[in-house]
């Protein structure tokens, strides 16, 4: 064992102690539990879990918290790589965790690391798909039988898991057929086809130029003129699948509904849709042929929810029974639902899946009454090896509807069959629905979703160009996903109504047009105005060097660095022209800004803080006073 295993391992036992003792949850203890520590390797300590889904549980939950402590101990801060590797004894850690005793530490080495032979290891470790021999098992039960392998930003020159899991450190980037051969085990293409979850590569670029953090790219000045030229017909909008009666606020949140009784509704109840056979299984023909697991785009903000659907598609009513998936308006709960749906179905798994949103749940309910056909009503329900019931919110305040779910609910779950239900918020805050309600929500697994972050957001609008085929040149991409955040639902009709935009104006999609189709979408320019000296400013105070300095000719490390970061930022946040950014940097060449704004946007795709320090900067420049 090495000297920084040796450390690790007792910097572990305390930090992970410390965290059982202070801040987790019973059920957070218990995948802490299941972790062991490798090795401590520089600022990264790596630790092992023992199946896909833990890792993923900690990835997703305890990953701050783990880092806080141990950078506490250690003194130093330091970054968390989750690798899975089975236990010994197999996975049977999952099953019998020792309460209050870490697991011991292994002498062994993290064997399923590619340490290659760069000096920078970093470059060559990948987790996700480095041991061909991984289980597939999501749930780490251990059944045979076909297993979902996600894609994470598949075949577009996208972070690989590796990435997004080591934000900021530099990975190379494994192209389609490098993540196909890397896939291992699982579900394998048939001839010519990709694999599950693999998407054909869309016309479109990788990522290689980075993006200024969240925010509005540099005016460009007014569009160019629209030039002819033949672009795809934008596909039709999706607009999901129906809802009856749905009622939302200005800003596509579901808002509460303002009947507080249950009463027919207005709008006609769609008829309960025929049913298909899908690998053996009935399913509902509501379910959105498009809202499946292959177009479902995995990031940090999701991958535990994701994680969790997948668990119930393979072992309905065993992995987590209800699963209660939430989280804001347009961020994949339905697609997440529909994805269960389709994906239990292939596998064989329930014989009969039924989606319902809550309101259709409630007009059947309240019809079935008015037309004497409870018991087809309950029959159409409680017959369901898997109940998907979106939007349950909209069960506050009626009371007869929570009554029947309530029973619905205590049937399903008796029979063993499986629910997953979607919300808006955490059954805690669902503060009008029944306290016995609740806590049945709370039986089993609570997975939220979290707005995603850029780079997802990016890969989401990239999957969906490539699906609808729809053509959008990247710095749209990056510019649509920079300016829309909480939504993704609006991320895409942003972005078909710049194709759409386009088509129909038989122009070319680029920058200068998605600027000016989404200017009343997203206002442009709602701060003062920013000007090169205040960012120089601000920027020679954030590096504690002079303005002097700034304009000056020394060329040490720390003041090269700081001048090139703030002509960055004018190119970035002001409508200055090279030569004007130059002057105001001491009479330089526009060549040499030109070079400062490119190296800066190079660094900042390798290095998280560089990343962090700009997205920081440019926070204090917007929020200073004029
Ligand atoms: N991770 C994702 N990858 C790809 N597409 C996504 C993802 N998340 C959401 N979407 C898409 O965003 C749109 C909105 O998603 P969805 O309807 O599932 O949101 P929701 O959370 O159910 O919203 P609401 O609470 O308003 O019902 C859909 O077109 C869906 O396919």
């Amino acid at each position: 064992m090495t000297d920084d295993a040796v450390n690790l391992a007792a910097v572990w036992v305390a930090a992970t102690e410390e965290l059982a003792n202070e801040t987790l949850s019973p059920q957070q203890q218990a995948w802490l539990r299941l972790t062991r520590p490798l090795a401590l390797v520089e600022d990264t300590a790596f630790i092992a879990a023992p199946n896909p889904f833990t890792r993923d549980a900690i990835e997703s939950r305890l990953r701050p918290a783990i880092t806080e402590a141990l950078s506490r101990r250690l003194g130093r801060s330091i970054q968390l790589a989750v690798a899975v590797q089975p236990s010994d004894d197999g996975d049977q850690l999952a099953g019998e965790p020792v309460p209050g005793v870490p697991a011991p530490v292994s002498a062994a080495p993290p064997v399923e690391y590619r340490m290659g032979e760069s000096p920078d290891y970093r470059e060559s470790v990948d987790y996700r798909m480095t041991d061909p021999a991984e289980p597939r098992d999501t749930a780490g039960r251990g059944e045979s039988g076909p297993r979902y392998q996600p894609a994470e930003y598949p075949a577009q020159g996208y972070p690989t898991f590796s990435e997004t899991s080591f934000p900021g450190t530099p990975f190379p980037r494994a192209d389609g057929a490098e993540y196909a051969a890397r896939q291992g085990t699982g579900v394998r293409p048939a001839d010519g086809q990709l694999p599950l979850g693999e998407m054909p590569a869309p016309p479109l670029p990788g990522l290689d130029i980075p993006v200024a953090p969240q925010q509005p790219p540099r005016h460009r000045g007014p569009a160019e003129p629209l030039r002819r030229v033949e672009v795809n017909e934008p596909a039709p909008v999706d607009n999901g699948p129906s809802r009856v009666g749905n009622t939302r606020g200005d800003a596509g949140r579901p808002v509460s509904r303002p009947d507080t009784n249950d009463r027919v509704d207005t709008a006609p109840v769609r008829p309960a849709g025929p049913v298909r056979e899908f690998g053996g299984a009935r399913t509902d023909s509501r379910l959105n042929p498009k809202y499946t697991f292959e177009t479902f785009v995995i990031g940090s903000s999701n991958r535990f929810a994701h994680a969790a659907a997948i668990a119930v598609a393979e072992s309905p009513a065993k992995a987590y029974n209800p699963l209660f998936v939430y989280g804001g308006s347009g961020l994949g709960k339905t697609h997440l639902l529909h994805a269960i749906g389709h994906y239990a179905a292939s596998l064989g798994n329930a014989r009969s899946v039924r989606y319902v949103s809550t309101e259709e749940f409630t007009n059947d309910f309240i019809n079935s009454l008015r037309d004497d056909k409870t018991q087809a009503f309950q029959r159409r329900y409680r017959d369901a090896d898997i109940l998907l019931i979106d939007d349950i919110q909209f069960l506050e305040s009626r009371e007869r509807t929570q009554e029947e779910f309530f029973h619905t609910f205590n049937t399903l779950h008796n029979a063993n069959k499986q629910i997953v239900i979607t919300s808006d918020r955490s059954p805690k805050q669902l503060s009008t629905l029944e306290d016995r309600l609740r806590t049945r929500f709370e039986w089993g697994l609570l997975a939220d979703i979290q707005p995603p972050d850029l780079e997802t957001r990016i890969a989401i609008l990239q999957k969906k160009a490539a699906h609808e085929r729809l053509y959008a040149p990247l710095d749209v991409l990056e510019f649509i996903a920079s300016r829309i955040q909480n939504s993704i639902r609006e991320l895409e009709g942003a972005l078909i109504r710049v194709t759409a935009f386009a088509s129909l104006n038989r122009a070319a999609v680029d920058l200068g047009l998605a600027e000016e189709v989404l200017r009343d979408l997203i206002p442009d320019g709602a701060g003062p105005e920013i000007n090169s000296e205040q960012i120089m400013t601000l920027t020679a105070d954030y590096f504690g060097v002079s303005m002097d300095d700034l304009r000056g000719h020394s060329r040490s490390r720390v003041l090269v660095n700081a001048r090139q970061v703030a002509m960055y930022l004018c190119r970035e946040l002001t409508d200055l022209s090279l030569p004007r950014i130059g002057q105001a940097f001491g009479g330089r060449d526009h060549t040499t800004v030109m070079h400062a704004d490119r190296k800066i946007r190079r660094q900042m795709a390798e290095r998280r803080s560089l990343y962090n320090q700009i997205a920081e900067l440019t926070n204090r420049i917007k929020q200073q006073e004029p």
